[in-house]
């Protein structure tokens, strides 16, 4: 496509992107991706070495200083701008999106156009809270007169680091992005790589709406050959990262900055005897199996209540049954996963529960990447899938016979990103979200991200910080005071 042309060489590889130039790697390598669904090379990217990541980073902080200084609303209209370019692209971006990580074409679609009004809402929401500072005076603090007034308002941290995973390629990125840059910092992206030709295209848009050089920089390559280098630069003042374990060795490793850390969950569903079993059926199906499970919010483990197991799992049963399973272009509800390790991956958690003897509620079936919904009945505490994140299109049931025991479950785990309950009884499922060691409990709806200016956060090793538009505005910036000291007390009589 012509607007795009520029971003790929003559070779047909993805160029990175610093200085407000495309440009190809002096590596002269690049890293291929793999379309999930035939299995074979789709695309290449550049593969970035250190010296060029570090000229990214140098540049990104130069940019910086000016940016801080461009009016917020000025800032809030090159926003608004590339929203604008990023939605009416949304057709070839969605297109990466189908090739590299086998998203169903409709949902394509829309992870782009959310992205785009993710960009907008925090263009707005920014020029409302960064117009915004506080003054205290002295004389609130005892011993001390109104001599002094301080103005604090809130700065930009510098070059902030943004690091998104595969299943969201393009929303996760501009939910780092659009905060950063309204708050006054640079960035320097580090996509996916299965995911990373999507974001490139993304990173055009902005481009294309006209922001000044060297702000936004997309530098690729394999994350475990750049990543450490990347996020241990000394000129990097903030990480936001949302992705699996390699959040964990990240805030190990990184410096004394501001970290913003979204990682994996095993979201539990806790079904009592008083739910409405038919919606409690379509959450868990919907939950559970869209995207094919590769959604950290996914509904991970079912809880249900022994007495209305029985009738819950035939009604969930029925609806895996009429999911559709297939290729992404044709909108299949189930597409492959990400990658043939990832499906691997998957069948080792269903053959541990095979072996342990689980109930199969379907038979297991899988061809290349591609892996047929399965819902496994009366699966115990002994096997894997009780614990692990399969992202895949499998889900355990676990019977249990108090809600003690499910809220037990539930909070036994590493994880905890997001909870649900279903039940008729406010009272109930307030003291369950209270018990729930998670980040957010959903009552009566499958867990779930959006909508984008909600808080979204993770206890233990789900994460660290939280999400969410204001959030994630207020995390890219600190707070800047000056004092005003006058030489006698001075009070407004009114
Ligand atoms: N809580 C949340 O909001 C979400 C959590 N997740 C979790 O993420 C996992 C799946 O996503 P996935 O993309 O595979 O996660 P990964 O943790 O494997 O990768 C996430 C990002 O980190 C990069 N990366 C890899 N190694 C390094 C490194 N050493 N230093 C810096 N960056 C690095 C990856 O690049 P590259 O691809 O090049 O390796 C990618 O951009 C699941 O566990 C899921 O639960 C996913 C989505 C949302
Ligand atoms: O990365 C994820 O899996 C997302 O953060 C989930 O977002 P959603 O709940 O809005 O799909």
């Amino acid at each position: 496509m012509a607007v795009f042309e520029e971003i790929v060489d003559e070779n047909g590889v993805y160029k990175f992107f610093y200085d407000g130039v495309w440009r190809k790697s002096s590596s002269g390598k690049s890293v291929t991706i793999i379309n999930p669904t035939t299995r074979k090379p789709h695309f290449r990217v550049q593969a970035c070495t250190q010296e060029e990541v570090n000229k990214v980073v140098e540049t990104a902080k130069l940019a910086q200083k000016s940016w801080a200084k461009t009016p917020l609303w000025k800032r809030a209209e090159l926003l608004h701008k590339a929203a604008a370019i990023l939605k009416e692209q949304k057709a070839p971006i969605a297109e990466c999106l189908v090739k590299e990580i086998a998203k169903p074409a409709k949902d394509a679609v829309t992870e782009v156009v959310r992205s785009g009004d993710l960009v907008s809402y925090c263009a707005e929401e920014g020029v409302r809270i960064l117009g915004e500072g506080k003054l205290l005076v002295s004389d609130s603090f005892p011993g001390n007169e109104r001599t002094k007034y301080c103005l604090t308002s809130k700065i930009p941290l510098g070059v902030v680091l943004a690091i998104p995973p595969f299943n969201y390629p393009v929303n996760l990125a501009v939910s780092k992005i659009a905060p950063a840059l309204i708050a006054g910092n640079s960035i320097v992206l580090k996509p996916p790589t299965q995911g990373a030709v999507a974001a490139l295209h993304m990173v055009h848009c902005f481009h294309l709406a006209g922001f000044p050089k060297g702000l936004i920089s997309c530098v690729t390559g394999k994350g475990s050959e750049i990543g450490d280098f990347l996020t241990m630069h000394p000129s990097i003042n903030c990480i936001s990262f949302t992705g699996g374990d390699t959040g964990i060795s990240i805030s190990k490793k990184a410096g004394m900055i501001p970290l913003q850390m979204e990682l994996g969950g095993k979201d539990a569903c806790i079904i009592l005897e008083d739910a409405d079993l038919d919606l409690a059926a379509a959450n868990i199906v919907k939950g559970g199996f869209s995207y094919s499970g590769q959604r950290c919010t996914a509904v991970k483990v079912a809880l249900v209540m022994e007495s209305v197991a029985d009738t819950l799992v035939e009604k969930v049963k029925a609806k895996v049954a009429k999911l559709t399973v297939g290729a992404p272009e044709d909108d299949c509800d189930i597409t492959p996963v990400v990658t043939e390790s990832s499906a691997n991956f998957i069948e080792g958690l269903v053959m541990d529960a095979k072996q342990k003897a689980a109930t199969f509620c379907q038979e297991y079936k899988r061809e290349g990447n591609l892996i047929w919904p399965l819902l496994l009945d009366n699966v115990l505490p002994d096997m894997r899938i009780a614990w692990e994140e399969p992202f895949g299109p499998v889900l355990p049931v676990i019977r249990i016979n108090s809600v003690e025991e499910g809220i037990h479950h539930c909070n036994a785990s590493n994880f905890g990103l997001q909870g649900c309950v279903f039940t008729r009884d406010i009272n109930k499922a307030i003291l369950i979200s209270d018990a729930m060691e998670t980040g957010t409990v959903q009552i009566n709806s499958a867990p779930s991200r959006g909508p984008d200016h909600f808080p979204f956060q993770g206890l233990k090793d789900s994460g660290i910080g939280s999400q969410g538009i204001t959030n994630s505005i207020n995390m890219m910036t600190k707070i800047k005071s000056t004092v005003i000291n006058l030489p006698t007390p001075s009070y407004t009589v009114g």
